[in-house]
């Protein structure tokens, strides 16, 4: 399996790497640089099922706990923001506590 982190965060592709800044692989600079679910054969059969996913919960998050007409947020994050574990895919250290909360907008 290659080194799919390395390849993402290798400055001969990207300025900059350890920014996070999503955008940069909105357009790949070469092909084969940004392979989040991997390639070939063995590549993510749940590659589909996992952006449904976060379409959905981007979708409840966007419709139900904010206005971005208005522009707030009825979301916070509880305690670090920061701090990555490699497992070996990152995700936020000690997970990431998110406090949620409804009212009325009347
Ligand atoms: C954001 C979510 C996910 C990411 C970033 C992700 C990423 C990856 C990556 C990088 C690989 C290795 C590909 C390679 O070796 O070239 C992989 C393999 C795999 N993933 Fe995912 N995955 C995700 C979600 C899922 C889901 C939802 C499922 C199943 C419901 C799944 C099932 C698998 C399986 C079974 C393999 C092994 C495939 C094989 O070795 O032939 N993944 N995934």
């Amino acid at each position: 399996m290659p080194l799919f982190r390395n390849i993402h965060h290798n400055p001969h592709f990207f300025t900059d790497p350890q920014k996070f800044d999503p955008s940069r692989f909105e357009v790949a600079p070469k092909p084969n640089t940004f392979m989040p679910f991997g390639s070939g054969v063995h590549a993510c059969p749940g590659n589909e099922l996992a952006k449904l996913e976060m379409l959905i919960v981007t979708h409840h998050l966007v419709s139900k706990f904010s206005n971005i007409f208005v522009g707030f947020c009825r979301w916070v994050v509880v305690g670090s923001e920061s701090g990555i574990q490699y497992g070996p895919f990152p995700v936020p250290q000690q997970g990431l506590r998110t406090r949620f909360w409804k009212e009325s907008t009347t």
